[in-house]
């Protein structure tokens, strides 16, 4: 439509549905975790992440979220196991927050809500020719969830947040190469899986979530990096600062949330 969707007063989550009719389907994402609510199914796989030969190649504002972008041409950075039928290639990661650390994330677990999420998107190329045609089919994508936690300062994350500088304004790119994400993963694997959507327009009903229970810590300061950003252009008048770029906790509508621990 004549203006692009956003978190904004006029063009935020409560608005998209005007224009993207899955707004208020059936398997809907983010939603909120209700830990006792969740079903222990001791058949779930442990989540295989194999990232070792991953090239990255860029670090983009797209004007929604901050982006690392990886190629993504063959097997050679793939997440399995899990609840998974088939290897999925990792496409790219990125961030939502909040402009405080009571807000940002977009699952949240028995109505609490951390200060950021890390989604690392990966498609089912064993099954569809590209990400486009997997992102809209209901087994074409899974999303690697990773809440952040204000804590100590991550030295592997530091790289990330230490280039930021360069991505200030939408639509502006750098290299970003040699980035192994499975730095940016806790220890612990142990995970919540469901059937769900992207949190941003087209909305498409075609992620199977892998939501870790486990947090990423970061320090206070290397959030404040986050907030530095822009969703405007740098040519544009009014500079609006990236934040809050969450979509909130969407209804359950009947679905079981597996959880991969006891
Ligand atoms: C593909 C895609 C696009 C946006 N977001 O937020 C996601 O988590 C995944
Ligand atoms: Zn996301």
């Amino acid at each position: 439509g004549h203006h692009c969707w956003g978190y904004g007063e006029e063009n935020g989550p409560s608005d998209w549905y005007k224009d993207y009719s899955l707004a208020n389907g059936d398997r809907q994402s983010p939603i909120d975790i209700q830990s006792e609510q969740t079903v222990y199914n001791s058949s779930l796989k442990p989540i295989w992440v194999s990232y070792d030969a991953c090239t990255s190649l860029s670090i983009c504002n797209n004007g929604h979220s901050v982006m690392v972008e990886y190629e993504d041409c063959d097997d050679k950075t793939v997440i399995r196991g899990g609840p998974l039928e088939f290897p999925y290639r990792l496409k790219q990661f990125h961030f939502h927050w909040g402009g405080k650390d009571s807000r940002g994330s977009e699952h949240t677990v028995n109505g609490k809500s951390y200060p950021g999420e890390l989604h690392l998107v990966h498609w089912n190329a064993a099954k569809y020719k590209s990400f486009d045609e997997a992102a809209s089919a209901p087994d074409g994508l899974a999303v690697l969830g990773v809440f952040l936690e204000t804590g100590e300062k991550h030295s592997v994350l530091h790289r990330l947040t230490d280039a930021l500088y360069m991505v200030r304004f939408k639509e502006t790119k750098a290299q970003f190469k040699d980035f192994n994400p499975s730095g940016l993963l806790p220890d612990c694997l142990d995970y919540w899986t469901y059937r769900g959507s992207l949190t941003t327009p087209p909305l498409h009903e075609s992620v199977t979530w892998l939501m870790l229970k486990e947090p990423l810590y970061l320090s206070e300061k290397q959030m404040e990096k986050f907030r530095t950003l822009f969703f405007s252009g740098e040519e544009e008048g009014l500079r609006t600062r990236m934040m809050d770029n969450f979509r909130p906790p969407q209804p359950l509508k009947g679905r079981t949330v597996e959880a991969s621990f006891r």
